[in-house]
């Protein structure tokens, strides 16, 4: 007799607090028994001697463009390359997809896809704009995961940023409703103004482009939109923080009892203003892409706790939105939804001895935690959610355009070598990716 429905045996599972061999047994998409051996049978048994079992990756920072926009990406596509990165929950932003996700209805339509098309698990995110800040509880009601909002011109006509009295008015609303509000930190009246100046002056290179996105532009909107948290104690959650001074600034602020967690992205702890100088703006984000001691000093910050969470905010558009156009106009966004645990374990674990247990808590833990998600996503516990990675450290791949799952294969990580391979992605019980092929494949 069948006692479970999968049993992954002889892994090393890794939790943030600690590693330990064993076998892991899943029935209606749950893990029901985690012992050193599981004497029960099971359905289908996955053999992960060798292998580390990681909780699966919980993304809170993705942008699949659908409806309205699924040439960009779409939910079948980002999902997929989810799956193939062992990420087994995402959270949509709102924005990007048109309509956006700033109404009841557009949710409606958008969770409808995501339910249709989606390989693994997933949320969505409410936007907060000018317009509608009498929706946030109908949104909220939907139930969102929080709300994002931009502080800067989000490059997207029909998502307009929240200006000083939105936020403040929008942030006294979410904290009535015991949300949370995420933020695009960057001044406006800085960018803007900077950007115009660098053209009228023929400055267009990359590096006048990172130039006029200066760290200190992040620094102002993030010490404002603090000052609005302490006021109306709304939860916040400032999402792609480029730099160790910006995190260095919510570390201080939760020293003061503020409620506020710090996101930083994959391309922040990997890639520099050189790289964008070489592959132009393929590697194009906002905030942009800083020099090596950025780099470095965001790695110390997230060895020390002060980072805590990891997410891709893969933003992709069409190659020709790339290439062909200057680097002030070309579409800003990285494509990395696949490769968010790739570059943790070969820049983190490999070359800075970042362990493990760290990985899966900025990963996974920290925002499932950060969002009401936990326990049921990042961790691996009885009575969990079955959602798994499952990965070779061991092995090195060199990435290749073919490998990505994206709409549109290209990616500033293209040729790149990662030591550390996803093997099989479980998401919700089910084996999503195994043997290099997502399951929809
Ligand atoms: N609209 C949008 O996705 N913008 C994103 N792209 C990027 O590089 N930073 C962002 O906020
Ligand atoms: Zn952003
Ligand atoms: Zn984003």
């Amino acid at each position: 007799m069948q006692t479970y429905d999968k049993i992954i045996r002889n892994g090393s599972i890794v939790n943030v607090e600690g590693i330990k061999k064993g076998d892991i047994a899943i029935k209606d998409g749950k893990i029901v028994e985690i012992a050193e051996r599981i004497n029960g049978s099971a359905a289908e048994e996955i053999d992960a001697t060798g292998l580390h079992v990681l909780p699966g990756l919980v993304d809170t920072h993705v942008h699949f463009n659908e409806p309205g926009r699924a040439e960009w990406e779409g939910l079948a596509t980002g999902s997929a390359s989810l799956a193939a990165g062992g990420v087994t929950t995402f959270f949509d932003m709102p924005l990007n997809s048109t309509p956006p996700t700033i109404d009841g209805e557009a949710f409606d339509a958008k969770a409808a896809l995501a339910e249709e098309k989606s390989v693994v698990d997933y949320r969505l995110w409410g936007g907060m704009v000018p317009e509608n800040l009498d929706k946030l509880e109908e949104l909220h009601n939907k139930g969102v995961i929080g709300f994002k909002a931009f502080m800067s011109n989000s490059g997207i006509a029909d998502f307009g940023y929240a200006e000083d009295v939105t936020l403040f008015k929008g942030m006294q609303v979410i904290k009535g409703l015991d949300s949370i509000l995420a933020v695009h930190a960057e001044s406006d009246i800085i960018t803007g103004q900077l950007a115009n100046y660098m053209k009228e002056n023929g400055q267009v290179s990359a590096r006048d482009y990172v130039n006029s996105r200066p760290i200190l532009s992040e620094m102002e909107a993030v010490s404002r939109i603090l000052a609005y948290a302490e006021a109306t104690g709304c939860k916040l959650h400032v999402v792609h923080a480029s730099s160790g001074e910006v995190v260095q600034i919510i570390a201080d602020a939760k020293k003061r009892g503020i409620d506020v967690t710090v996101e930083t992205c994959p391309h922040y702890l990997s890639l520099t203003v050189s790289d964008l100088e070489k592959l132009g703006p393929i590697a194009k984000c906002a905030p942009p892409l800083r020099d090596e001691e950025h780099v470095e000093s965001l790695w110390q910050l997230l060895k020390d706790g002060e980072i805590d969470v990891i997410g891709s905010d893969h933003s992709p558009s069409p190659l020709d939105f790339k290439e062909g156009k200057g680097i002030f106009e070309a579409w800003g966004g990285i494509s990395g939804a696949q490769t968010t645990l790739n570059v943790l374990l070969e820049e983190g674990y490999w070359k800075r001895e970042v362990s493990l247990e760290k990985i899966v808590q900025v990963a996974a833990e920290n925002p499932a935690k950060r969002f009401g998600l936990y326990p049921a996503k990042g961790t691996i516990a009885a009575g969990s959610d079955a959602d798994l990675a499952i990965v070779n450290l061991e092995e090195s791949f060199t990435l290749q355009a073919e490998d990505l799952r994206y709409r549109h294969k290209y990616s500033p990580y293209v040729g790149r070598t990662f030591r550390g391979k996803v093997q099989y992605t479980v998401s919700n019980g089910e084996v999503v990716f195994a043997d290099n092929k997502v399951v929809t494949e």
